[in-house]
């Protein structure tokens, strides 16, 4: 008897501090989001100049963004992405990709050349996964032109600039394994396959995998 309610109450401490862990971290997520720029400290990592581009950068809620912007992204995404999505079990589907695109927690990183004309963008969000706090990258997208000058490198180094400044644990994001050259950039970029990727087995086959960076100032936690 006395043993069993000495287990019982180390299981309530247990579940307390979880719960205050979870609150703790809902709450560095909800500061994150109440930015009003998450570009606005890093003032030099608002313009690219290298290799015959001269780009700006913008961080905005998808919901500051006017109407053509909109429609580009969404196209550009369309370009890059709807062949993959249709070639395994996902498909492709408009609205729900509008959808998911325009919602109002999805955090955009465009950049724009001196004529203002967009060039390539984020979608992130700051979030909860598996119970921890995140810089989700939903999408990084390049047009073709820009592309192999190390606007990719860059901008997903200004994300983990904004993600490990507003404490969040890691950089996840999801690649599409029959992408080519993507894991490479990842890779190359220091991502590594995060805990939270499904594993292949017999009755299960998974087109995609997660990906992660943790920040290295709070590893040991
Ligand atoms: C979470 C997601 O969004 S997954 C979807 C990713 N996006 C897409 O598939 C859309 C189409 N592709 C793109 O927009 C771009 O090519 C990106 C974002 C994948 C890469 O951005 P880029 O600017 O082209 O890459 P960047 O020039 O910064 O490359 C940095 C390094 O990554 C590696 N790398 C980049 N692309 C490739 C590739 N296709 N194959 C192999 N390695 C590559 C190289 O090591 C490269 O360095 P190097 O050029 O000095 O050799």
């Amino acid at each position: 008897m006395g043993r069993k309610s000495a287990k019982s109450k180390e299981k309530r401490q247990q579940r307390k501090e979880e719960i205050a862990r979870l609150a703790a971290s809902q709450a560095l997520v909800n500061k994150a989001n109440k930015q009003e720029d998450p570009l606005a400290p890093f003032f030099v990592f608002r313009s690219f100049e290298k290799n015959g581009l001269c780009l700006t950068l913008e961080c905005k809620l998808s919901g500051s963004l006017d109407s053509e912007t909109i429609d580009w992204i969404l196209d550009l995404e369309k370009r890059n992405m709807k062949a993959l999505y249709e070639q395994c079990d996902w498909g492709w589907n408009d609205k729900l990709k509008k959808e998911e695109m325009t919602d109002e927690r999805a955090w955009y990183l465009i950049a724009r050349q001196p004529d203002s004309k967009p060039v390539a963008f984020s979608h992130f969000r700051f979030d909860m996964d598996y119970g921890d706090e995140v810089l989700y990258c939903y999408e990084l997208q390049l047009e073709k032109e820009v592309r192999r000058k190390g606007l990719g490198k860059f901008m997903l180094q200004v994300l983990e600039l904004i993600g490990f400044t507003a404490n969040m644990k890691k950089v996840i994001l999801t690649v599409l394994k029959h992408n080519p050259g993507v894991k490479e950039f990842f890779i190359a970029l220091k991502y590594s396959i995060d805990e939270t990727s499904p594993e292949d087995n017999m009755i299960e086959q998974y087109p995609y995998e997660i990906l992660s960076k943790k920040n290295k100032k709070l590893v040991s936690n």
